[in-house]
């Protein structure tokens, strides 16, 4: 996989498929799209598109080619036997793989800046942007309304943050999500980058403009988040876990890389850094992968299969099973592949614990709160029997309130490491 160095634009259709057939010495195909029916196929060496279709356990491919006819061929895809029904995964982010793609130790450098503004420029600062004190302050309420639910003590920063997210978020999840283009996610885009370079274009822009000052935030976060939502728009299907490992950090990943600098370390916190980055990043996917186990039904009415398409075929299961949605949780085959998957959530959730543990005191219990609460969703869906096509798994209101306490005992005992 490939990542530019201005973000991660090639790296969702830079997966190297080598198709078999006679023209295979000559051309590489690369896949354009994760949409198992019919794929976009793009030959890397005379830049074609192609049409694909794709079966149950076997693909078959016919490639325009320049000089050939269309060439028909089969590929079977792998089948593991039921016994040697193995997973593989947390590697991917443990040998600092990905971490060096997504360049999170650039991202963690830059991010450790001197902030620009202190107290006593707050004053000149707004009258350079010619917004009163009054302004500002409005604004940042106004994102705090866009995101009530996330609790800080840090001056809005955080909801700026996350009002500038949900914001984003809404342009593909929200009720005008139909008519979120591609030009429109460039528009958003412009506008971020105009941001970052001291030019808001409303209120809410004000507030993170604002935020950039007191906090040394990097860029690449905020665009990949964009580049999550590009995503979202045009692939609806991952072939493995490597490609939703890759969304997982665009929409939510990014998340935690941006929160870090406005949650800040804590006073007498010894771990390096890199290592609390790691851990933020960890949380993002941790709680990404919990939403989608806990969406699959809802995303599948909504024609989604956010389940990585291999994993599926190795647990002798296919799209099909979980568009119409009949397989059902007594189903031993979905049973073994959601305890997989929710073996590997967990893993995220475990690797990010230490890293709570070592924020500004402020951050932590809610942090703790948070990954607690999320990891509960996990709990439920076993208890409701690993049907998660039928029915939502939430946790109820006491069942959250019990783990309050919890998570402030975990918050308050901070584990102090290198
Ligand atoms: C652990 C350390 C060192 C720091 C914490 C860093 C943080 C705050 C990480 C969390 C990142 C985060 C909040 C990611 C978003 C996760 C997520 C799946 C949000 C769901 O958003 P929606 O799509 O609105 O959910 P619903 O579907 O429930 O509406």
């Amino acid at each position: 996989m490939s990542i530019s160095e201005s973000g991660i634009r090639i790296a969702c259709g830079a997966k190297q498929q080598e198709i078999k057939g006679k023209w295979k010495k000559r051309h590489m195909v690369s896949r354009q799209s994760g949409i198992s029916r019919k794929c976009q196929y793009q030959c890397s060496v005379c830049s074609k598109d192609s049409k694909t279709q794709r079966s149950r356990q076997t693909m078959s491919y016919s490639v325009a080619l320049p000089t050939i006819s269309p060439i028909k061929c089969t590929t079977q895809l792998p089948l593991i036997p039921a016994k040697s029904r193995v997973v593989k995964f947390p590697e991917l982010c443990k040998d600092g793989v990905l971490f060096t793609q997504l360049q999170v130790r650039e991202i963690a450098k830059s991010q450790s800046r001197p902030c620009r503004l202190g107290l006593e420029e707050e004053d000149e600062y707004c009258s350079r942007m010619e917004f009163g004190s009054a302004f500002l302050a409005d604004s940042y309420d106004r994102c705090r309304r866009i995101c009530a639910e996330i609790p800080a003590d840090d001056g809005g920063a955080q909801e700026s943050n996350m009002g500038d997210l949900r914001r984003t978020d809404e342009l593909v999840d929200g009720p005008n999500a139909k008519h979120t283009t591609a030009d429109v996610l460039d528009r958003w885009e412009e506008r971020l980058e105009d941001i970052f370079s001291g030019r808001p274009f409303d209120m809410l822009d004000a507030a993170l403009a604002h935020t950039l000052q007191k906090f040394p935030l990097d860029i690449k976060p905020f665009r990949d988040m964009i580049e999550g939502m590009r995503m979202d728009t045009r692939k609806f299907r991952y072939l493995n876990f490597e490609e939703l490992y890759l969304y997982c950090y665009c929409v939510a990943g990014t998340v935690g890389l941006m929160s870090v600098p406005v949650m800040g370390m804590g006073a007498h916190s010894l771990a390096s850094l890199q290592r609390i980055y790691n851990a933020a990043l960890n949380l993002g996917i941790a709680n990404q992968l919990t939403n989608i186990l806990r969406d699959v039904g809802e995303d599948a009415e909504r024609g989604r299969v956010y389940l990585p398409q291999e994993e599926l075929a190795q647990f002798g299961l296919c799209d099909d099973d979980v568009l119409s949605r009949k397989v059902v949780s007594a189903d031993e085959r979905w049973k073994e592949f959601m305890k997989a998957q929710i073996r590997r959530a967990r893993f995220y959730f475990n690797e990010a614990e230490e890293g709570a543990s070592q924020l500004d005191k402020a951050s932590r219990w809610p942090v703790w709160s948070s990954l607690m609460l999320y990891r509960q969703i996990l709990d439920e869906i076993e208890n409701n029997g690993f049907d998660n096509l039928t029915r939502r798994a939430y946790v109820s209101r006491g069942k959250k309130l019990l783990m309050l306490p919890l998570a402030y005992t975990r918050s308050a005992t901070a584990n102090i490491s290198n």
